[in-house]
C-alpha cells in the first residue's frame, strides 16, 4: 500500500516566506483534512503534492520514492485529484469524461474495453449519475460537474486521492455522500487528503488536520488534537461558537 509523504517540503507562493517544512506521511485508511483561509495554499499544496507544481524546496514521496523518480504515467496510476475547478473546455459526455480515469491504465493506442466501461459505469451509479450519462458537460449544473469530477477518479481508484474542496457546489445530502464516499476510499485502503473550508465537515469525518497559515506557518495531528476552538479561531480570524453533537463539534461562526 502507498503511503504519500513529504520531506521538509516548502511550496512555492510567490513573495511568501518559507514558513514551517512539511514532514507529513498521509498513509493508507487515512483522511486527512487540510483547513486555512482563502490564499493560505491549500489548493497550491494539493498541486505540489500531485506533482503538478514544483515545490520550493524539499520533496514528495509516493511509495517511498520521489515522484520525479517515478513519472508521470506511474504517479497517475497512483494517485487522483479532484480539481477544485473543472478542466472540461472540450467537448465530452459524463461517461466519456469518467472514462478519461481509466486512461493511466490503457496503452498507448488502446481504447477502453469493456472492464475499463464497466468501471467508468459503477462509478457514475455510485455518484448519482447513471441518468446524466450521454450529457454533455457543459449541460450540467455546478454540482453535477463536481459529481463527474469525482466519479472520473473513483474510476481511476487510486491508491491516494487528492481532493480540491470536493463537496463545492453540493447540495446537503450529496455533501454528505461525497464523504461518505472518501471514508469509505480509505476504509478500503486508501490514503485520502481534502481540503475543506466546511470545519463540520472536517471535525466529522476527517481523523487527521493541517492548519495552514497565511504566513507559511502550519500545523498537523490528529483530528481530535487540532479541532481546538482557540486554534480554528486564530487560523479564521473568526470567532466561534463551540457545541458537541453526536459526539462530534459542531462550530458555529459568531456574529
Ligand atoms: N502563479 C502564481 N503567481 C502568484 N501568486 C500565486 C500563484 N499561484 C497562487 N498564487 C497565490 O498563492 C496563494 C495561495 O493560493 P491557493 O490557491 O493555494 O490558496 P487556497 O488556500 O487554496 O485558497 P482558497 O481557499 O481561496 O481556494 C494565493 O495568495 C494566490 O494568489
Amino acid at each position: 500500500m502507498d503511503a504519500l509523504e513529504t520531506h521538509r517540503l516548502v511550496i512555492d507562493i510567490p513573495g511568501r516566506a518559507a514558513g514551517r517544512p512539511l514532514d507529513l506521511r498521509v498513509s493508507p485508511g487515512e483522511r486527512w483534512g487540510v483547513l486555512g483561509p482563502n490564499g493560505a495554499g491549500k489548493t497550491t499544496l494539493l498541486h505540489t503534492l500531485a506533482g503538478l507544481r514544483a515545490p520550493r524546496a524539499g520533496e514528495v514521496r509516493l511509495a517511498g520514492l520521489p515522484l520525479a523518480r517515478l513519472g508521470r504515467r506511474a504517479v497517475a496510476r497512483r494517485l487522483g485529484m479532484v480539481f477544485q475547478t473543472s478542466h472540461d473546455d472540450f467537448p465530452a459526455t459524463v461517461l466519456e469524461t469518467a472514462l478519461i480515469g481509466r486512461h493511466p491504465f490503457l496503452s498507448p493506442w488502446h481504447q477502453e474495453g469493456p472492464e475499463d466501461l464497466a468501471l467508468a459505469e459503477a462509478a457514475l451509479a455510485r455518484l448519482d449519475l447513471t441518468h446524466l450519462a450521454d450529457r454533455e458537460l457543459s449541460t450540467l449544473s455546478g454540482g453535477e460537474r463536481q459529481r463527474v469530477s469525482l466519479a472520473t477518479v473513483l474510476t481511476q481508484s487510486p491508491q491516494t486521492w487528492l481532493a480540491d474542496e470536493p463537496t463545492n457546489h453540493l447540495d446537503l445530502h450529496h455533501q454528505v455522500a461525497i464523504m461518505d464516499l472518501l471514508a469509505e476510499q480509505a476504509a478500503q485502503g486508501s490514503g485520502v487528503m481534502m481540503c475543506l473550508h466546511d470545519l463540520n465537515l472536517a471535525a466529522r469525518w476527517c481523523d487527521h488536520l493541517l492548519l495552514l497559515y497565511p504566513d507559511g506557518e502550519a500545523c498537523w495531528g490528529p483530528a481530535e488534537v487540532m479541532l481546538v476552538p482557540t486554534v480554528l479561531e486564530r487560523l479564521y480570524g473568526q470567532p466561534l461558537t463551540t457545541a458537541m453533537v453526536d459526539g462530534a463539534p459542531v462550530f458555529v461562526p459568531r456574529r
